[in-house]
């Protein structure tokens, strides 16, 4: 930046990650339970995820939304803070308990819901992802399928007021959030809910801990 340049202060982001009790998650991926058992594959993901998270420059924080004591447990190792569910309240409920339970320790934080399924994530992308976000108050990307969504943003004086589950990106624009114009953020947008996002997400290059699990029994192609 020259010297004539006026100070900006960077807009920097408490992520929420929602994450549901390791024995319930991933029942779409049945399919891929013959290469590692599903609730260990959610582990992984939510492991990639998270490290990916914590690695890009713009982010401050990873909020973990989950009940899951296991979890809890791995993902704070890896720096990010869980937090339990609000009993009995879905996707939704944790995701707007998580952006408060953030700015309840830092008050001006700008806050993105993430997807807890994006084990190809890279940091870089994400940054992109996230800059972009900066110039509006509320904004999402669509995940690969075009049909559901992976982040959704809020700047710090905007509410996140998250409408996830099936169909959310006609949800999120309706909603009044921007469909972000940033290409090239495959990673971002590579969710993993059927054996063919795994082998999509595997094509991008997973992280070391899906990797690791997957190591020696790879789904490949047409397997
Ligand atoms: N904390 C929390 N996270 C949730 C809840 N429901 C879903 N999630 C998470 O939100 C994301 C999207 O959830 P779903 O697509 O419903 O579930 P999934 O485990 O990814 O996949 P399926 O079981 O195949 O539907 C995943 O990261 C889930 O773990 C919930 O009630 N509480
Ligand atoms: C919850 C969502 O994700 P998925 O059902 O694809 O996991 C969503 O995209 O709103």
């Amino acid at each position: 930046m020259g010297p004539m340049q006026p100070h900006v202060t960077p807009v920097t982001w408490t992520l929420v990650v929602p994450l549901k009790p390791l024995s319930r998650a991933k029942s779409r991926l049945a399919g891929a339970a013959a290469y590692a058992p599903l609730p260990e594959l959610a582990l992984a993901f939510a492991q990639d995820t998270v490290r990916a998270a914590l690695e890009c420059r713009v982010v401050r924080g990873v909020v973990v939304v989950t009940d899951d004591a296991l979890a809890a447990g791995e993902l704070r190792a890896l720096g990010a803070r869980p937090v339990p569910d609000l009993p009995g309240d879905g996707l939704n409920a944790a995701l707007a308990h998580g952006a408060a339970a953030a700015r309840a320790v830092e008050p001006g934080t700008a806050v993105a819901a993430l997807n807890a399924d994006l084990p190809a994530l890279r940091p870089a992308e994400l940054e992109r992802v996230l800059n972009t976000a900066s110039g509006f108050s509320r904004a999402f990307l669509p995940d690969a399928a075009e049909i559901g969504t992976t982040v959704l943003t809020a700047l710090p004086r905007a509410t996140l007021s998250p409408a996830f589950g099936g169909p959310s990106r006609a949800r999120h624009r309706a909603s009044g959030a921007v469909e972000l114009p940033v290409a090239e953020v495959s990673s971002v947008r590579q969710d993993v809910d059927t054996t063919e996002d795994l082998r999509a997400a595997l094509a991008l290059g997973v992280g070391g801990f899906t990797s690791a699990l997957l190591a020696g029994s790879l789904p490949g192609p047409g397997r």
